[in-house]
């Protein structure tokens, strides 16, 4: 048996379209447009890339697109005075800092300079703990991405056991969250979690989010369960090769054939987290501007 792939590209760009024609309903009825702000810090070649999408896609759903980009080296003072531009301005409806940051930098302490109404990432504290308490909120981009990716598998998840393998703040935690508030029975399994591969065997969702290339074998998913894979791993170049292979934190040749669906890697959770991006920013847009 082999599992269906969860076309991640397809949805994403389903999501876009919807998007792209709510905003241009509202720039016919009020003429007003939302705004996304995207911070870049220094030029590593991923974020860059990750960039240029953010700013392109922005525009493809007519929404304006603010780039701000800053040498590496720049004080930290520097990018949380322009945060606190970005924040007073009212074109910008949604702010985005590009992770990660240079080490002198405190990743932290300019999450919580954004705006929370403005913090389309759901990074900051106000809104991972309204995500907590079960508030509605600004969600992170790419556990709302893998939920509605889950979400075009299972119309429910009450009686479903899940796991997420993973327990970063900007992942692993919120993503359990939204299994939790729909209903399904969540473990949060980590480096530390003792007999991993007998934890996701009784899992019937698998959710992989933890940055080891392949660590999730297919002999630890238990038959038709669903996995979403959140890894985007770039092996070492091989001889011959441009590049390095892209690869999930899922062993994707295994898993196929145990799993009931499954994400790949590339162009599974990957496209949702910046269709979720413009997602977010178009609801932050409603809050401010009709206070939706
Ligand atoms: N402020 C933020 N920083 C970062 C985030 C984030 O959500 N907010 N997430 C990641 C990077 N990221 C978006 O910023 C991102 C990563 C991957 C993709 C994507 O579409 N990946 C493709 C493969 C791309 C490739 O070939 O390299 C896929 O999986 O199909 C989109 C966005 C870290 N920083």
């Amino acid at each position: 048996m082999s599992a269906k792939i969860i076309d991640g590209k397809a949805i994403a760009e389903n999501l876009r379209n919807t998007i792209a024609a709510e905003v241009a309903d509202i720039a016919a009825r009020t003429g007003a447009q939302p705004g996304l702000a995207v911070v870049l810090v220094g030029n590593d070649p991923a974020s860059e890339v990750y960039v240029g999408s953010k700013a392109r896609q922005t525009v493809a759903v007519g929404m304006r697109s603010f780039e701000h980009r800053l040498p590496a080296d720049v004080p930290e003072a520097e990018l949380l005075a322009l945060v606190a531009r970005l924040n007073a301005d009212d074109a910008v409806d949604g702010i985005l800092v590009q992770l990660p940051l240079p080490a002198h930098i405190n990743t932290d302490r300019v999450i919580e300079a954004i705006d929370p109404a403005k913090d389309v990432d759901g990074f900051h504290p106000v809104n991972a703990g309204r995500l907590l308490i079960g508030l509605p909120t600004l969600v992170a981009c790419t556990p709302l991405g893998s939920l509605l990716l889950l979400q075009s598998v299972h119309q429910d998840f009450s009686g479903l056991s899940a796991v997420v393998v993973g327990r970063s703040n900007i992942v692993g935690k919120p993503v359990a969250q939204l299994l939790l508030q729909h209903n399904a029975t969540v473990t949060i399994a980590h480096s530390r979690t003792r007999d991993l591969p007998a934890v996701v065997r009784a899992a019937d969702i698998v959710v992989a989010a933890v940055g080891r290339p392949e660590l999730v074998r297919g002999e630890w998913i238990k038959s038709g369960a669903t996995v979403i894979d959140v890894g985007i791993n770039r092996l070492p170049q091989e001889p011959g090769a441009a590049k390095g292979r892209l690869v999930g934190d899922v062993a994707f040749d295994e898993a196929v054939k145990v799993a009931g669906a499954i994400t790949p890697v590339p162009g599974g959770v990957g496209p949702m987290t910046i269709a979720c991006l413009l997602r977010n920013t178009l609801q932050a847009f409603r809050a401010r501007r009709f206070g939706e």
